[in-house]
């Protein structure tokens, strides 16, 4: 029997989300005329079982490996750009360097399977193997190392929990790792790998037509049971990716409210749900990505994006780029005079 390396994950209180909604509509505007915003901040009280939740301190976790299917010319860029980029994120020029900045978060860097021999300091180095197999050629990963990753992402969170974080944004960075998250997408809707295939980092004709091939055949030869998510994970996943359900799964546990990016953290995400339903509560998806099953991701999560700009970056800038929107959130649940406060009655 293997061990269970996950945590309990605790159930919303509803209570205080109840508290919190009967605040918002005392708050001198129409009801419910804050949209998205109020749903964000009840959903944030029913997480931390805070009336008005503390998401100050912020924490942005790039999991980082890289992707032997990348050996197939499924992406736009070669495999060494995955190496450069973590290079690029420790010097603090990458994008994901410019949003953090903006919104005063931390950028933890973690390499879970990289080919970069010199991991630079400042990496979180938990290297587990170099590279993932070629999915299709042969499953993904062990069982073991897909756990260790996830293993890892538990741990990462759990440092970031004791430094007194209270709000996290998931992301990755990986070559050829749009293929892996459109194998995991089609695994689990059972939708043609066609029409959930997108251009990555934008791949031309051939290579698109080529990468819808691979992922076909890597669902014939391994035949992913979509009951079995860590099947999945291992046979058409990534290092990253079982790295990011450590993180998501860890930050449930801990009460920490988990933004998720794009196509490759929302696949993270639903292997994490699939895996413990409880978690799924806990998720806030911040942008739409241009990827095509990012969307059918997100409706299978019942999560409804913030931002839809058309990026498709990955590195969690969307979910970066959301965090000023949930200080705005709180900031107006905090703030705002109430009907009393002008002497009128509320609406309740
Ligand atoms: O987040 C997304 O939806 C997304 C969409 C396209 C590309 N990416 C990023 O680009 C890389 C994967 O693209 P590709 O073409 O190499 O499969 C990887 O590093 C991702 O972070 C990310
Ligand atoms: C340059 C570059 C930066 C990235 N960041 C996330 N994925 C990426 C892919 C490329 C190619």
């Amino acid at each position: 029997m293997e061990k269970n390396i996950f945590p309990e994950i605790p159930a919303i209180d509803t209570k205080v989300q109840e508290e919190t909604r009967k605040h918002l509509n005392q708050l001198t505007k129409p009801l419910g005329s804050l949209g998205q915003l109020e749903e964000m901040v009840i959903r944030l009280a029913g997480i931390t079982s805070q009336k008005i939740p503390d998401v100050s301190k912020k924490a942005i976790v790039v999991m980082c490996a890289d992707h032997g299917v990348a050996g197939e010319g499924v992406s736009a860029y070669p495999q060494e750009v995955t190496g450069l980029m973590i290079q690029n994120f420790i010097r603090g020029g990458a994008a994901i360097n410019v949003l953090a900045r903006q919104t005063a978060a931390e950028v933890c860097v973690v390499d879970v399977g990289s080919l970069l021999i010199d991991v630079p300091e400042g990496v979180m180095n938990r290297k587990i193997r170099a590279g993932t197999a070629n999915f299709m050629n042969m499953p993904a990963m062990e069982k073991a190392e897909a756990l260790k990753a996830a293993e890892t992402g538990l741990g990462v969170v759990d440092t970031l929990k004791q430094e007194g974080v209270r709000l996290l944004a998931v992301g990755e960075m990986g070559i050829g790792n749009t293929t892996a998250g459109t194998a995991i997408a089609a695994v689990f809707t059972k939708m043609p790998v066609t029409e959930l295939t997108g251009r990555g980092t934008g791949i031309q004709e051939e290579s698109y037509r080529h990468k819808i091939h691979v992922i076909e055949t890597a669902l014939h030869k391994h035949q992913p049971d979509p009951g079995n998510p860590l099947e999945v994970l291992c046979k058409v996943g990534g290092l990253e990716i079982a790295g990011m359900v450590g993180c998501i799964i860890g930050a449930a546990a801990a009460q920490i409210p988990v933004v998720i990016d794009g196509l490759i953290s929302t696949a993270a995400a639903l292997i994490a749900v699939k895996m413990i339903p409880g978690v799924r509560s806990y998720l806030f998806a911040s942008h739409l990505s241009a990827e095509p099953a990012h969307s059918i991701l997100l409706e299978e999560l019942g999560l409804r994006p913030i931002i839809d700009a058309e990026m498709r970056l990955g590195e969690a800038s969307g979910a970066a780029l959301s965090f000023p929107l949930f200080d705005a959130a709180v900031a107006l649940s905090r703030e705002m005079a109430t009907f009393a406060d002008l002497g009128l009655p509320g609406p309740e």
